[in-house]
């Protein structure tokens, strides 16, 4: 039993001896002392072993996340700083999201070529392959600008990015495209086009100063509106897709941010964009790599038997119509998330007045790529789609200028050569594209 109790009031300790039953009580409570103090100096050995190994983890996870993250830092910084620089008298600094983009990756470049300065913005996300926005990152920094990794939905980033450039204008391009792909990955959109914009205008309206905004909606925002040519002031209240529905709410949120914040919003309703660069998704690239291929294409009909058609418009005709919306933009009137009076709210159509029906769309590219389609005609599914569209371009004609100079057979001429000079196509003199093709070309 004393035994027992001394064994409890004198625990044995790593390293030290044990205790001899032999000692004096005096003896006894030194050591019991001792012991205890030995024991507190072991825990708080303990501890500071624990909180600095606790530290030092958490220290190599924050610098493991600084290092991985794909922004942030003195160097990132300076090549922000280094892109956002004008080089004209009365230039302007742009913010241009989605700038590794179709559109964005040409009015990017339009915008430098000039003299303004541009920041671009991309998420490199994989709906199509992030090869060809990678490629024309490449192109974007050879001509000096400087593309951010990063989410529109991320304000953090956002606000970093204001903090280092008191950007003059915001032109957003970033956006889940697409009027299909709505059906497979609903949430997508709402991501970008509604979370995203948001969260970018909250950006804009809290930046000193505000920019002015420009941003992309779509001719989609007509739906099944019948009345043609499609104008401005036209029904947009009924949508054929959720990515026309996002759209549609895009105008109405940036139209708040004008009333409450005093932002100035210019929305474009670009109609089928096409050209060198441009998005794998659409008809008319997927139908050339098609038809190069050899594979069947699939052209979709409207209800009895009435070809689908769009005023396909070419993407220098479109660049030039953002670039007047920029030079034509006032300045927001708000500062530090307070209006300073009424803003600028502007929608215009960028379409080229012309409608084309898809299958004249595919005699062209056959024609170009001198390989005859091998065409299924199948009914449109319900999936989005509307029956054809058609832009009234009066409004951007008398205020932006707007004047589009390209029809769809010289466009898409242009989209073939590039194509074929992209994907590695070398036509032998005479033969086909399709003949000349074996090997070299890169797959999608
Ligand atoms: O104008 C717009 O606002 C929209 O234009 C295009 O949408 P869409 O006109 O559907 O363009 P494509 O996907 O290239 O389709 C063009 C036509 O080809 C048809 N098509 C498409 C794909 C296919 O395999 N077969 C086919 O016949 C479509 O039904 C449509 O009539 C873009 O993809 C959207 O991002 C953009 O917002």
């Amino acid at each position: 039993m004393m035994r027992l109790m001394e064994a409890e009031l004198f625990p044995s300790t790593p390293g030290k001896v044990k205790i001899e039953r032999a000692h004096t009580i005096n003896r006894q409570f030194h050591r019991c002392f001792a012991s205890t103090s030995t024991m507190f100096l072991w825990a708080l050995f303990l501890i500071a072993l624990t909180a600095s190994y606790l530290s030092f983890q958490s220290f190599v996870d924050t610098s493991s996340r600084y290092f991985n993250a794909s922004w942030g830092g003195m160097h990132w910084e300076k090549q922000i700083r280094a892109s956002a620089t004008v080089r004209r008298p009365g230039g302007m600094s742009v913010l241009v999201t989605g700038a590794a983009g179709f559109v964005g990756t040409h009015v990017s470049l339009a915008l430098r070529k000039r003299g303004d300065g541009v920041v671009g913005l991309d998420n490199f996300n994989s709906y199509y392959d992030p090869s060809l926005k990678k490629a024309r990152e490449a192109l974007l920094e050879s001509h000096g600008v400087f593309v951010v990794e990063g989410d529109i939905d991320d304000a953090r980033l956002l606000a970093k990015l204001f903090d280092v450039v008191p950007f003059t204008h915001v032109m957003h391009l970033a956006a889940q495209a697409g009027v299909r792909y709505a059906i497979e990955n609903p949430a997508s959109y709402v991501h970008s086009n509604i979370a995203g914009l948001v969260t970018l205008l909250e950006a804009c309206k809290s930046a000193d100063p505000q920019p002015a905004v420009v941003w992309a909606s779509s001719s989609s925002v007509y739906g099944l509106n019948e009345k043609a040519p499609f104008s401005e002031a036209d029904r947009t209240d009924r949508p054929a897709s959720l990515y026309a529905a996002t759209k549609k709410a895009g105008e109405e949120i940036t139209h708040t941010y004008n009333h409450i914040y005093g932002l100035s919003i210019t929305g474009l309703r670009f109609f089928t964009v096409y050209g060198p660069w441009g998005r794998p998704d659409m008809a008319y690239f997927s139908f050339t790599r098609n038809i190069l291929q050899g594979k069947p294409i699939t052209v979709y009909r409207g209800k009895n038997r009435v070809d689908l058609a769009r005023d396909f418009t070419f993407i220098d005709d479109i660049v030039k119509g953002c670039v007047a919306s920029l030079d034509t933009a006032e300045k927001s009137t708000g500062s530090g998330g307070r209006k300073g009076g009424p803003a600028q709210y502007r929608i215009y159509n960028l379409g080229n007045t012309s409608p084309v029906t898809v299958p004249a769309l595919v005699g062209i590219l056959e024609r170009h790529l001198k390989v005859k389609a091998k065409k299924n005609v199948v009914e449109m599914p319900g999936n989005g789609d509307v029956p054809f569209t058609h832009a009234n371009i009066s409004l951007a004609r008398a205020e932006l200028g707007y004047k589009p100079t390209t029809n769809l057979e010289t466009g898409l001429k242009k989209f073939v050569r590039w194509y074929l000079s992209y994907y590695g196509y070398s036509p032998r003199s005479g033969g086909s594209a399709a003949e000349a093709t074996t090997g070299s070309a890169k797959s999608l």
